[in-house]
């Protein structure tokens, strides 16, 4: 299962967060979010990451151009649309990026948003459900109805994202069956900071399930 740990700010923690098990790392390249890191910032963390490791760039709401010059600049390998993409502009930025991985977020709060993910899923790498807030777009620790999600089994990989913790994980596995998970606040002492006992704790629990065949 990919695991997404989003919300980095600081190298020394994409480092020690890669090596307890992440296949993926998230950065917020919205300049609004207390997670915001420049371009210089991103770059300086992807320097010291291993090839292995995806490095996904979070925007909403962004122009095409300005995508593709921070993918450029910081050597990001995937990027996250969080915001309210059109289908047509993740056609779009699939032309202006043909081998960077399209991620597009979706905001759920309603079964009827989750059956309008399916046209999504023709155009992009994956998908990605977060809860919906009035207010913030992501980061907020608010979890999405998991028993929704049971039937949900898109046309291309998808992420389970929105509150998971360390100690929820399990229970979310146990009702959606996703093909990655992604966290942020769960893993946190304030926005940008990682707690990385907790990011341990998250990768024994994960352990502990496989091992359990739950
Ligand atoms: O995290 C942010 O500050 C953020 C700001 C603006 C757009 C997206 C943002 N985060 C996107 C993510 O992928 C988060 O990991 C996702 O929303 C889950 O966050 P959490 O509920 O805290 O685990």
């Amino acid at each position: 299962m990919r695991v997404k740990i989003c919300g980095i700010t600081q190298p020394q923690q994409s480092v020690a967060i890669a090596t307890l098990g992440a296949t993926a790392l998230g950065f917020i390249c919205v300049p609004t979010s207390p997670r915001y890191v420049t371009t210089a910032q991103i770059r300086a963390a992807v320097a010291q990451l291993p090839e292995n490791i995806d490095k996904i760039g979070v925007f909403a709401n962004t122009d095409i151009s300005e995508i593709s010059h921070t993918v450029i600049d910081s050597g990001l390998t995937g990027i996250q649309l969080h915001g309210d993409e059109s289908l047509e502009f993740c056609y779009q930025m699939r032309q202006a990026l043909p081998h960077v991985e399209i991620i597009k977020a979706l905001r759920i709060s309603s079964l009827e948003h989750l059956e309008k993910t399916a046209n999504y899923a023709q155009c992009v790498d994956s998908l990605l459900l977060d809860a919906y807030h009035p207010q913030h777009l992501g980061g907020t620790g608010q979890t999405l109805d998991w028993q929704m999600l049971q039937q949900f089994n898109p046309s291309c990989p998808w992420f389970l994202a929105g509150g998971l913790t360390p100690d929820n994980i399990v229970t979310a596995l146990s009702q959606a069956k996703p093909d990655g998970i992604d966290l942020s606040s769960g893993v946190e002492i304030k926005p940008g900071d990682k707690d990385l006992d907790r990011v341990a704790l998250l990768f024994e629990k994960l352990r502990s399930r496989e091992q359990g065949g739950r």
